[in-house]
């Protein structure tokens, strides 16, 4: 059984060595003579899977090691016969730390505290629901926008995108991409939208980039419109416009959810899933995996503050180092692919085991996901 997995899936070859052989490839472009006698398919969102890559070819089974999910045609597996998993809520953290790290950098640079801001997200599933949980930890007024939630009756005080606009600080996209539909989110942040926006407002874009209008984005941002503005996801990429990178806070290469935990998640959801389909169920303890992060433990006196969570959430992940490189290399073809592919480990917060001589501190630094623990002072 040949196993085709892409090259920047970690764990990909160890995992699925145990049920075939593997071969790892790029994912754009795949290929496509390595299809020609593969059995299963592993990719990223990097790779259309459609008719066109699979017709004719003898795949029984797609894995994306993704959340999103807007690159497969799952239609077209569907009628084709051809199993398929996602990999819902594996870098969900990732992207939510990516966002915390993003607003701490902002809030020290312009000098505001982030306690006196209201934040709108926009599509409130793994990443915005997760999201909303630690800015309520600390104590941050959240506004949720989720229509198909909403209609579908699920708890939570829902609001109108319009109200969002009006009322939050900070506006945070995290919507799957739909090109149609009811929920359709392609332009939802459209150039009507981006010019209601309150001065000073923070727009976030870390979940596909057509969910914002780029260029109206950035004929909004060349017309002076005062506002800070962090994408993770560009329209279109790899061949984001450098026009709008230069005036943007925030830029990086589509990698809020590249944590080595969300990388690894994703890879050990669709190897079950795989393992599953082929009737050999395998499971997978994540912690067996991931080596020892960088900073292991430290020890925090006294209490809490914005400028000390700053500190602690940029030891582990500074979006600035992120955000350089892109900056350096933009335009450049090939080179943000390359960024992704040779991305430096980046761990997650959860990795940090921070002793506290606080008891409250310790208690919102655990709500807020790090391995926190109080201890008495000596
Ligand atoms: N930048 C990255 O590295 C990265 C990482 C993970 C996910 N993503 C993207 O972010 C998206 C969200 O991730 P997730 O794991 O939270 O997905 P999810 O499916 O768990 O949640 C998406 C939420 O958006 C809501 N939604 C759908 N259409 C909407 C609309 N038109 N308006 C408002 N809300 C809407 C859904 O009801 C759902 O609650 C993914 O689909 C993916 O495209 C990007
Ligand atoms: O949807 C997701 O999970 C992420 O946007 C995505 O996976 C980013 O990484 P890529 O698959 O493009 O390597």
């Amino acid at each position: 059984m040949k196993i085709l997995v892409d090259e920047n899936m970690p764990y990909a070859r160890e995992l699925f060595s145990r049920l075939g052989d593997v071969k790892a490839v790029p994912g754009r472009p795949i290929p496509q003579h390595e299809l020609d006698d593969a059995d299963a398919l592993m990719v990223r969102s990097v790779t259309k899977v459609n008719e066109a890559l699979l017709a004719g070819k003898g795949i029984k089974f797609v894995g994306t090691a993704t959340a999103g999910t807007d690159h497969v045609d799952e239609a077209w597996l569907k009628q084709a016969g051809i199993g398929f998993s996602a990999a819902p809520g594996c870098n969900a953290i990732a992207v939510v730390e990516y966002v915390f790290s993003s607003l701490l950098m902002l809030a020290e640079r312009d000098g505001f505290a982030l306690a006196d801001r209201t934040v709108g997200i926009v599509g409130v599933g793994n990443v915005g629901g997760r999201l909303q949980k630690r800015l309520e930890a600390l104590g941050i007024r959240t506004l949720l926008c989720d229509p198909p939630r909403a209609d579908n009756g699920d708890e939570g005080d829902f609001r109108s995108l319009d109200e969002l606009v009006q009322e939050a600080d900070v506006l945070t996209f995290h919507t799957p991409l739909f090109k149609d539909g009811p929920y359709k989110s392609l332009h939802l942040a459209d150039e009507a939208l981006i010019s209601r926006l309150k001065p000073g407002t923070i727009l976030i874009n870390a979940c596909r980039g057509p969910v914002v209008d780029n260029a109206a984005l950035l004929k909004c941002l060349q017309t002076g419109q005062d506002l800070r503005v962090v994408l993770d996801v560009w329209e279109p990429e790899p061949e984001l416009n450098t026009d709008l990178l230069a005036l943007v806070d925030v830029g990086t290469a589509h990698i809020a959810g590249y944590t080595l935990e969300g990388k690894a998640r994703g890879t050990t959801q669709v190897f079950e899933a795989y393992s599953e389909f082929i009737g050999q169920r395998h499971q997978v303890a994540l912690e067996t995996l991931l080596p020892p992060p960088e900073f292991g433990r430290i020890t925090l006196h006294g209490e809490l503050d914005q400028a000390t969570l700053k500190r602690l959430v940029h030891l582990v992940y500074d979006v600035r180092r992120d955000d350089a490189p892109l900056r350096k290399v933009a335009g450049i073809p090939g080179e943000f692919d390359k960024l992704r592919k040779n991305y430096l480990e980046r761990r997650e917060w959860s990795s940090l085991n921070v002793l506290c001589d606080d008891a409250r501190t310790a208690e919102t630094l655990k709500n807020l996901g790090f391995n926190a623990v109080h201890h008495a002072a000596r």
